[in-house]
């Protein structure tokens, strides 16, 4: 199978840049005049991915959201990822795994193994027991051709606590060496177009590359990057931030889209217009 990055990089061209977020907060179920159940979330999933799935290059269900049910709400993910295995359809499981090394091996081998029902394309993971700590879940993804998105600047303004740490130093700050090191993972791998270890890095993050002196044109694999729409940034200002490396750029939207639902109809409207508006401002 072709590595994660080159699968992700030809979705992108062929559906755009736009990743719908399935996120079913318990006040949009009530949005959509759904009770908060398991069966609610099979309902909002299936909406999701029917109306939106033609549209975006990737779906990024967000695991807290189902876990909130248990058991029967992991049994909707795993739906989810079977169907859209048979369908081509790129996931990123945002579960934002992170642990020491020996528990991160279950994690690798629950989201990103051939033989969990949880395993899928991709998941988000959190690097800060140390980037090093991710190597079972980075291994894994490569015998598997799967992917990666390791948390570097989060969208959330408490992120800064700890990724701007060590700015002054000549390690340079905490996002700068985790995007580094995700630099030197994609270069030990094989692939054509980007790498399959990818980023997170927010929309909203505004100055902070500049003020942490992160050049991102060296960076070799996909930026999974949240912050559009229901959190204020706009096409404009994400492509400002990522000047240079806009073709990388998977942009999120969760609530901004899913706040169209529960029609599937208004959902592929909402998704088109989110991918309209995103590609009018890359260029
Ligand atoms: O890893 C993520 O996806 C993530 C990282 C981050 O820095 N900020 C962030 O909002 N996210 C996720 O992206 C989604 C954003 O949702 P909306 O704000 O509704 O578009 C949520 O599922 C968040 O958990």
């Amino acid at each position: 199978m072709i590595p994660f990055g080159d699968r992700l990089a030809a979705a992108m061209d062929e559906r755009g840049p736009l990743c719908v977020g399935i996120d079913p907060h318990p006040k949009l179920l009530q949005a959509w005049g759904l009770e908060d159940s398991a069966e609610s979330l099979r309902t909002f999933t299936t909406a999701v991915y029917e109306g939106c799935a033609p549209y975006a290059a990737a779906l990024k269900p967000q695991v807290a959201l189902f876990e909130r049910h248990g058991s029967a709400g992991l049994a909707v993910l795993e739906e989810l990822f079977a169907r859209a295995a048979e369908d081509r359809v790129l996931i990123v499981a945002d579960a934002k795994r992170g642990d020491i090394g020996s528990t991160m091996k279950a994690y690798a081998d629950a989201w990103l193994s051939t033989c969990s029902p949880l395993g899928t394309d991709s998941v988000t993971l959190s690097p800060y027991l140390g980037f090093e700590s991710l190597r079972p879940a980075l291994d894994a993804a490569a015998a598997n051709q799967r992917g990666t998105f390791v948390l570097a600047l989060t969208s959330n303004p408490e992120g800064k606590s700890v990724q701007h740490v060590g700015k002054t130093e000549d390690t340079g700050a905490v996002a700068k060496q985790i995007i580094a090191a995700a630099t030197a993972e994609n270069t030990a791998q094989t692939w054509e177009r980007m790498g399959s270890c990818g980023l997170v890095v927010g929309a909203t993050v505004g100055e902070a590359l500049h003020d942490l002196a992160i050049d991102l044109s060296a960076f070799n694999g996909p930026i999974l990057s949240p912050g559009y729409g229901a959190q204020g940034a706009n096409a404009k200002d994400l492509y400002r931030v990522f000047a240079g490396v806009e073709s990388q750029v998977l942009v999120n939207s969760s609530r901004g889209v899913l706040s169209a639902g529960p029609q599937v109809a208004d959902l592929a409207q909402a998704a088109q217009m989110a991918r309209a508006d995103l590609v009018a401002a890359r260029g």
